[in-house]
């Protein structure tokens, strides 16, 4: 019988003999690459978790003292050791296990948001509920040396390190990544106590060598433990956290469980906040992960474990944004790249190795990020800030309030727009159209292929008055979809059939406006509507935000518009054209096809939109209800409409 699948719960770990650890430890590494290889997954920060998390069962009592990790993408260890090992075949799938706790799959966890740098505040929130309510139990927060560079982190702190008697147990899983190494003043720091003699394992070796000394022995052992801030600094000084009030344990090795086990014991006989400094190796224990130098598998797709290579990478947004970045830095000087802790997933890397001293990591520090660029601006520059779409949100203040609000030229680029599936609620780029939309001089473009990304970058990169936003999808592009004519910024990509009626400054019954990577499904979708006679122009508004007046003159032009967009709703480019024509007076009836303001369960991109309808079927159907309306009221209309003359 296999150890881990004997294990129902964290106390049949707690029963665990001690020397059988490390061979749960080498069977859960095992399972780990053996079932990421078949689903792909986050093998790279779980292969550096396993023994930390042991030691984490064993000395904490989830769920009543509550684990909580930040980003979650980490915990699938935490998932394994909490009666999940079963689901984890079907991974990041639809009606499998989530990539990241889950709330509805265990009562062993808090958090489901992927955003990092938030574990702290949940569990200074926690602790302070509990000592509310009368109750000591202790919090323990795992947070990762990246999710340390995040501001919220800091705020957190402060808050803990003010209450000398909150049970808040902090565990730094160090493996200094983010994808890349990670930067800044905060790694430095934390690389600096990395590199000093462990404390623990100092202690440990004290301990197993005094302890064979029976008598003096073991009074030696407990004086040199009594003297534990004289013999801690010598190891391993640690000012900061210190003087911020917080104690520290550590460094200890984060792969041996026995140490950690004993870190964690004496962190939580504190009983106040305290950290842990955990050291470990991103992907440890399996070579392709734990030596490649770009980002220790941080996130990989399907591989063959034996050999860990995996299918080529087809070319995505992502390349092309790249590309095109790289030819604008050689013409244009004033173009700086900004990146929060992910160069090489956002595609600044290429940017990056030609433009070194242009390029700019601030750590997943989303918010610095787009206040720098303002001010990265106002000195001259032109910033390009990449991040993923659902990251935004986390600077949508700064965004508003000092690039906007100074009218800095910043560029905003979102990769991952729409919605992304596998990583589930807290990462579906649905978001960004919706917040953008309340930002006064901003300009949005969601490009639909490769040239109009290319083009959209280069025209954000020419404004000078405010901020610019270019957003796509997660994937590949597809093939290039020409225009058959240009109107303003906005492209006409079919010609709607004329109805029986129509004329008289109607050019068809229906103004499809595609956004972005709906384009291809929409244009199906009016070719289903065309062969049940309802014409449809479709048109590509390429730049969403303003609303241009030559698409408000084309939707007065028909007598339906339908919008469709891979956002959400509320506040997005339907929303915001009916108010564009109302604001004109024009009359004509907008229905706007999105994502509902909801949390989207994960799943492939395709079940995710199939739920939502998204696709080029339920467009149709809904074109062809909507248009049945319109023309029937036309007809009405034109049925009780006075004839020139008559009954005057
Ligand atoms: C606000 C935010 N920005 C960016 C990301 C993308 N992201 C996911 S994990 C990660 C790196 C986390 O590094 P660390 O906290 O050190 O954890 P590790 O993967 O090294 O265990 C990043 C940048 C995110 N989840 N949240
Ligand atoms: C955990 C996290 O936020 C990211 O690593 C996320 O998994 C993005 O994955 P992709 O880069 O595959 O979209
Ligand atoms: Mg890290």
């Amino acid at each position: 019988m296999s150890l881990l699948r004997s294990l129902r719960d964290p106390a049949d770990l707690r029963a665990l003999p001690a020397e059988q650890l490390p061979a749960l430890a080498a069977e859960i590494r095992d399972a780990l690459v053996s079932s990421v290889a078949r689903t792909g997954g986050h093998l790279g920060p779980n292969l550096g978790t396993v023994e930390l998390t042991i030691a984490l069962h064993r000395v904490f009592e989830s769920p009543r003292e509550p684990i909580v990790f930040d980003t979650g993408h980490q915990a699938y260890v935490h998932k394994m050791l909490t009666g999940r090992v079963e689901g984890f075949d079907r991974l990041r799938q639809r009606g499998g296990l989530s990539g990241y706790p889950s709330r509805s799959e265990s009562e062993h966890d808090w958090v489901e948001n992927s955003h990092a740098s938030t574990a702290l505040s949940y569990a200074d929130g926690l602790a302070k509920a509990f000592a509310v309510r009368g109750d000591r139990r202790p919090v323990v927060a795992v947070i990762g040396d990246g999710a340390l560079t995040g501001g919220m982190a800091w705020e957190a702190l402060n808050n803990i390190a003010a209450a000398k008697d909150r049970p808040v147990v902090i565990v730094v899983n160090d493996n200094g990544r983010s994808y890349s190494p990670t930067i800044g003043g905060v790694a430095d720091l934390l690389a600096g106590l990395r590199l000093r003699p462990g404390y623990e394992q100092a202690l440990l070796a004290i301990r197993q060598t005094l302890h064979r000394a029976p008598v003096v022995g073991s009074a030696l052992y407990d004086a040199l433990h009594g003297l534990k801030k004289g013999v801690k600094d010598v190891l391993a000084p640690q000012g900061m956290f210190e003087d911020l009030g917080l104690k520290y344990v550590g460094p200890v090795d984060g792969h041996d469980v026995e140490v950690m086990e004993s870190a964690l014991r004496r962190a939580r006989s504190f009983g106040g906040p305290v950290i842990v400094h955990a050291v470990t190796t991103k992907g440890f224990g399996y070579p392709p992960a734990e030596t490649d130098q770009v980002d220790a598998w941080h996130a990989t797709g399907v591989f063959d474990p034996d050999s860990g290579v995996g299918p080529a990478v087809a070319r995505d947004w992502t390349a092309a944004f790249s590309d095109e970045l790289v030819r604008i830095g050689a013409e244009r000087a004033d173009v700086v790249a900004i990146t929060a802790a992910m160069l090489h997933p956002t595609g600044l890397a290429a940017f990056a190795e030609r433009f070194p001293d242009r390029t700019f990591d601030v750590g997943i520090a989303e918010q610095h990020a787009l206040t720098s660029a303002a001010a990265m601006a106002m000195g001259g520059l032109h910033p390009v800030v990449a991040v993923y779409s659902t990251f935004l949100n986390r600077a949508f203040d700064q965004l508003l309030m000092d690039v906007a609000l100074h009218r800095q030229p910043v560029t905003v680029v979102l990769d991952r727009a729409g919605v992304t599936g596998a990583d589930g609620a807290s990462h579906n780029g649905m978001w960004d159209m919706s917040i953008c939309s309340v930002v006064p001089g901003l300009r949005l473009a969601a490009p639909r292929d490769e040239p109009t990304l290319r083009e959209a970058v280069r025209e954000a990169v020419a404004v000078t008055d405010g901020p610019t936003v270019v957003r796509f999808p997660k994937g590949a592009p597809p093939v290039d979809i020409p225009a058959l004519e240009r109107r303003g910024p906005v492209d006409v990509l079919r010609r709607g059939e004329r109805a029986d009626g129509d004329g008289g400054g109607v050019d068809s019954t229906v103004l499809l406006v595609a956004v972005g990577s709906m384009v291809p499904m929409c244009l199906a979708a009016a070719e289903r509507a065309a062969d049940h006679g309802i014409g449809v122009t479709v048109v590509d508004p390429r730049w969403v935000l303003p609303v241009a007046d030559e698409l408000l003159d084309l939707a007065a032009r028909h007598r339906l518009v339908v919008t469709v967009e891979d956002g959400g709703r509320a506040g997005g480019v339907g929303a915001t054209l009916s108010r564009a024509l109302q604001d004109r007076q024009v009359d004509v009836p907008v229905r706007a096809v999105g994502l509902p303001q909801a949390f989207l369960e994960h799943g492939s991109v395709g079940q995710v939109r199939a739920d939502v309808g998204l696709t080029e079927q339920d467009v149709a159907r809904r074109i062809a209800e909507w248009s049945a309306v319109v023309t029937e009221r036309a007809e009405q209309a034109a049925a009780v409409a006075p004839v020139d003359g008559a009954q005057q």
